[in-house]
């Protein structure tokens, strides 16, 4: 050991898999310090925090305002003086050099600033916009404390998702990559993200620490499951996903280089699970981060609103979920049973609004102007509208914040009444396509984990997965009635939203050509809905709002196929 605390053949590294919150710079500030603090107990060399930390990520366009910037500087300082006297901290934040912005990795030890990596490779695509915020920075070389410890380089982020940056850092003499993540989760990206990490550890021939940030910001989860890999790409760590973690790498100086230890190894759950974990954790973190600690949904005996309750049971607790059953004279006697059914096994508490004499009243006071005029889809939405309205009320008078629930396929095609059903404040299924709706709403039923605050076993009832859906807006409605079947139509949106096909790639696939030009029409027709659509949790590398934008105004078609 010499003055620098650290002992010639091994380096410790404590990780901070963490959640932050958006703009709370002194409390992600004390969650850094305290995660130093525990570092520095422990007696590791580095406390490593993920990008963009001390602000919380994305900032999108909260960056630019030039007084933010400099209060995080203040919080940066701050914690520099606080943890000058024990192991470095490794933090993300902003730097501004002269009059370029950018996104930076800073190493603070003994009250000063021993490196400062500024992110190379700028994310534009998908839901990053970074090169409209941030300066494009040059690649920082390694870093070292003191005479000891392995020289560190840290490509941030998307900077090791090509070969570039980790090859010059090598180049520079690099013996070790840490490198701080903000990435956010999309159905199966984590094996996406381990090729791409074990490529740069087989371009390098250095061992790799990818370290990802936890927890929900608006639309995005960052899904953490932080990793190790050895020189030859081997797995020696693996952190948990979705949850916060404070988990110790331990490198060994042998006489080829320095060597990660083997530790703990977490397993990672399958797809549906993750999806329905990552709708648990936006919702429970979009809440708790907005100030919002209950929430309200209309119920009416469909398997939508039902797995919606479930998601919200599991995140906040039945104490914390309210359910309205809205009747009208064209819901059945099935429905309103199967919503008992739903709030009873969840143990929410249950409301009953009817929404006949309101409906009956803006009927009356619209007859004058409507005389002559058949009733149609104008009524229907008067019943949904209704419902937006009460539930809305309800909203305000309780402090309750509203759930909207639209499946993926339903906000797609538009399949839903602005300022009706589509009211609310967030909606945690709008990534989902409905055929995976069922599937979810099954895996849950057979499945419980310490996570969920809901109880065990069925959760959604078994009658409302298997009976066919229907919006009962008028006597005998079924989905199906004006889209196709569920199967089909997401068959459809999967190859035409997801996988950017054409009109003639889903008639070779086999789709009928008319229903697939309905359903491209939909699709495009319905953007303003979506425009003015609550956010939701993103499960797809497509989601609606970031990651697929299309004009409003719109005349074109696909003429192929
Ligand atoms: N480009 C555009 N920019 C701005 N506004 C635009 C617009 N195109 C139409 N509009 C406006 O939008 C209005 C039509 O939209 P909207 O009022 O939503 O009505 P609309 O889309 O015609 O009908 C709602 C649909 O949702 C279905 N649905 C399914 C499931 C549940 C529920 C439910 O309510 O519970 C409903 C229902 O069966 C129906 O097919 C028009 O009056 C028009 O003025
Ligand atoms: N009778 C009702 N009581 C309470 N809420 C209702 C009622 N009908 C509709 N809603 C609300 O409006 C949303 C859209 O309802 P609708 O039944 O028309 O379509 P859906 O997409 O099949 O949804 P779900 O499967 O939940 O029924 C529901 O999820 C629910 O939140
Ligand atoms: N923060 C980032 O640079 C994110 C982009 C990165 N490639 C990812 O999604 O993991």
């Amino acid at each position: 050991m010499d003055g620098s605390g650290i002992s010639g053949d091994r380096f410790r590294v404590l990780l901070g898999q963490l959640n932050p919150v958006m703009g709370d710079l002194a409390g992600n500030a004390a969650k850094a310090r305290a995660a130093w603090d525990e570092g520095r107990a422990r007696g590791v060399d580095l406390v490593a925090l993920p990008e963009m930390f001390l602000t919380g990520y994305q900032p999108q366009d909260l960056i630019r305002k030039q007084a933010f910037v400099l209060d995080a500087a203040e919080h940066l300082d701050r914690l520099m003086a606080e943890c000058a006297d024990g192991p470095a901290l490794a933090i993300g934040a902003p730097y501004v050099d002269g009059v370029r912005l950018h996104n930076a990795y800073h190493v603070l030890h003994g009250g000063q600033v021993i490196s400062r990596s500024l992110k190379h490779f700028l994310p534009n695509f998908n839901v990053f916009d970074e090169v409209r915020v941030f300066n494009r920075g040059g690649v920082e070389g390694p870093w070292t404390i003191g005479n000891h410890g392995p020289r560190i380089g840290n490509p941030v982020c998307e900077d090791a998702w090509y070969p570039d940056v980790t090859e010059t850092m090598a180049e520079c003499g690099a013996e070790v990559f840490i490198v701080p993540n903000g990435s956010p989760y999309f159905r199966d990206k984590f094996e996406i993200r381990l090729n791409q990490m074990v490529s740069r550890v087989v371009e390098t021939g250095l061992p790799l620490v990818y370290l990802n940030m936890v927890g929900g910001q608006d639309d995005q989860v960052f899904d953490g499951g932080s990793f190790v890999l050895d020189r030859h790409g081997a797995l020696m760590m693996q952190f948990p996903v979705f949850e916060e973690h404070l988990g110790e790498v331990v490198f060994e100086r042998r006489e080829d280089g320095w060597h990660p230890l083997k530790g703990e190894m977490a397993v990672l759950p399958g797809s549906l699970e993750q999806d329905y974990r990552v709708m648990v954790l936006a919702l429970r973190d979009y809440l708790g981060k907005t100030g919002f600690s209950k929430v309200l949904l209309g119920l009416s005996g469909g398997v939508d609103s039902a797995l919606v309750a479930a998601i919200a049971v599991d995140a906040l607790g039945p104490e914390n979920v309210r359910c309205v059953m809205l009747p009208s004279e064209y819901t059945s006697a099935a429905s309103l049973e199967d919503a008992a059914r739903a709030a009873a096994l969840l143990g929410v508490r249950l409301d009953e609004v009817s929404i006949e004499g309101a409906r009956a009243a803006v009927e009356e006071a619209l007859a004058p102007l409507f005389e002559g005029r058949a009733a149609d889809i104008t009524e229907e939405n008067i019943q949904s509208r209704l419902r937006g309205l009460m539930l809305m009320a309800q909203s305000n008078k309780f402090g309750e914040m509203l759930l909207t629930t639209g499946n993926k396929s339903e906000v797609a095609v538009g399949y839903a009444t602005i300022y009706g059903d589509m009211s609310g404040g967030y909606n945690p299924i709008k990534d989902l396509y409905k055929t995976r709706v069922f599937e979810i709403c099954r895996w849950r039923n057979a499945n419980w984990r310490d996570w969920m605050k809901g109880p065990e076993g069925e959760a959604v009832p078994v009658a409302i997965i298997d009976k066919p859906p229907s919006a009962e807006l008028r006597a005998d409605q079924k989905d199906e009635d004006s889209l196709p079947p569920y199967e089909v139509l997401d068959g459809i949106l999967k190859m035409l939203v997801d996988e950017e096909k054409s009109v003639a790639d889903c008639v070779a696939a086999g789709y009928d050509r008319e229903v697939v030009k309905k359903v491209e029409h939909l699709l495009y027709i319905s953007e303003y809905k979506r425009f003015q659509s609550a956010p939701g949790a993103r499960l797809s590398p497509r989601a609606f709002w970031l990651d697929r934008r299309y004009p409003i105004v719109n005349r074109w078609r696909d003429p192929s196929g």
